[in-house]
């Protein structure tokens, strides 16, 4: 029993590793072992609902699996069940509700819904039925959400399509580089409307759960069911858009929806990597549709945001950081929250193993000690093109994208003339780097910058900065 605890404490460390918290908090906590049956070497592991069990047998099981197996020596196999009292099986028989349970099958995504009455989503049951179906993470809150100006303008419009579902940006475009919280503000939105009870027919899902929903439907013959479902509802959520690049089929049954939604005042709201029109493989129909409501962009943190959100997440994790610690973690990792977060894991993990009650600069040296080399030491063309990105304040992705205009062509060919004059690589490794392009072409970057630069005073000041900041 003891083992198998402990054996549980490691996986879920081990889990820590390598998924993002919101994963962690809304799959992987709410599991509980049961027990290890020795003879047949099978781990018993319930999950409180129906919709998690499934959700967990069919995404985590595997890795679960296999640390089972390092950890007790010998293959091992993990059965899921339902925890008595799980949020479905609460459901109180005779409650008159026209929830339903959520289907078992991972295919069930195409099923149409039950229509929900908000009024009688009261119960704590329902409620937690309600939330299961929309799918969304309830850690993920306007609350908890910090705000600088790298984001003020996508929360502003975040709140105001809360308050207003439907009728004032539809629909709403979100965009920006990776963990820089698109996906955190979508599920906020969501959970303030779910609990307003301004529409109860919430549904998130990723770009590529959709295309895999579409594709079962297809396979099934189920196109009626699924349209009925995803136009019945009331918010849809659909995260990183950029994913249904060259799926035709989707796109199509996604234009079908949108047009459906919008007519009925239904709210859309959309992630992607980049702005509308600079997705690539998508049809100009959809393109054009996405742009018709409002699109903003979420930018990388400045450092004061970014020593806010440490202080923070510290404060919610119960780590004491004093502030001069927040300041030297955000200085050296700059570019987006997500990388935050994993070093304040790190470095309390790193503090509470070490017996260090008080966060303090050295301890962070320490525990941080391989991304600092990373983010410091080796200057890379990556690190050059993300540091580059941030300052002018375009997409990482510009650097190797086709476009040229002039606010992205000037930032580009500055990465190209410090990747020469910082790294080692040749000017056609370089030319590869930045999306394929020909040596002649960084050649003439790195001359007309090196002539601009010795003229121009203002272009010399960035340059000097850009290179301490990558030189640390
Ligand atoms: N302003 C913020 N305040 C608090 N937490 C934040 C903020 N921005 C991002 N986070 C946290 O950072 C992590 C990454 O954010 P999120 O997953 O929303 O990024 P994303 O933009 O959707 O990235 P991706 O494109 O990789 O999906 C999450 O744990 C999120 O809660």
């Amino acid at each position: 029993m003891v083992d198998m605890k402990e054996f549980w404490q490691t996986c879920v460390q081990r889990l820590e590793q390598d998924l993002p918290p919101q994963q962690i908090s809304a799959w992987i906590r709410p599991l509980i072992p049961l027990a290890f049956d020795e003879t047949q070497a099978v781990l018993r592991v319930s999950a409180p609902n129906r919709f998690k069990l499934d959700w967990v047998r069919k995404n985590f099981s595997h890795q679960i699996e296999i640390l089972a197996s390092e950890w007790y020596e010998r293959p091992v196999q993990v059965a899921f069940e339902l925890a008595a009292g799980g949020a479905v099986g609460a459901r109180p028989a005779a409650a008159p509700l026209a929830v339903q349970a959520v289907p078992a099958a991972a295919g069930a995504e195409a099923q149409a819904p039950e229509p929900v009455a908000p009024q009688q989503a009261a119960s704590a049951a329902v409620a937690d039925v309600v939330h299961d179906r929309s799918r969304l993470n309830t850690e993920l809150r306007f609350d908890n959400f910090v705000t600088g100006k790298a984001n003020q303008l996508a929360r502003a419009a975040a709140l105001q399509v809360a308050e207003n579902p439907g009728v004032s940006y539809n629909p709403l475009f979100l965009y920006g580089g990776v963990g820089l919280g698109k996906t955190h503000l979508i599920h906020a939105i969501g959970n303030a409307l779910l609990q307003s009870g301004k529409g109860t027919r919430v549904r998130y899902v990723h770009a590529d759960q959709y295309v895999s929903d579409v594709v079962k439907a297809y396979q099934r013959k189920a196109f009626d069911e699924f349209k009925r479902y995803y136009h019945s509802l009331d918010l849809l959520l659909i995260d990183d858009i950029q994913f249904f690049a060259g799926k035709n089929r989707t796109q199509e049954e996604f234009f079908y929806a949108f047009e459906a939604m919008v007519a009925q005042r239904k709210q859309i709201i959309i992630t992607s990597d980049t702005y509308p029109k600079e997705l690539s493989n998508i049809d100009s129909r959809l393109i054009s549709r996405f742009d018709s409501g409002l699109t903003v962009a979420i930018e990388p943190p400045e450092l004061e945001m970014r020593v806010a959100i440490l202080l923070r997440k510290a404060e919610t994790e119960g780590v004491t950081m004093p502030e001069e610690v927040a300041f030297f973690i955000a200085k050296h990792l700059r570019s987006n929250v997500r990388e935050l977060e994993g070093a304040l894991r790190k470095v309390s993990a790193y503090a509470r193993f070490h017996g260090r009650e008080v966060l303090t600069v050295e301890v962070c040296k320490d525990a941080l000690k391989d991304l600092l080399s990373v983010s410091n030491g080796q200057i890379t063309v990556e690190n050059i093109q993300k540091t580059v990105a941030d300052f002018y304040k375009i997409k990482v992705a510009d650097m190797y994208s086709k476009r040229r205009p002039a606010n992205i062509a000037l930032p580009r060919q500055i990465a190209m003339y410090l990747a020469k004059e910082l790294t080692q690589k040749s000017l056609p490794e370089i030319g590869d780097l930045f999306g394929g392009r020909d040596h002649t072409t960084v050649l003439h970057a790195v001359r007309k910058i090196s002539d601009a630069r010795s003229k121009q005073t203002e272009l010399n000041h960035a340059l000097h900065v850009l290179e301490q900041t990558l030189k640390g």
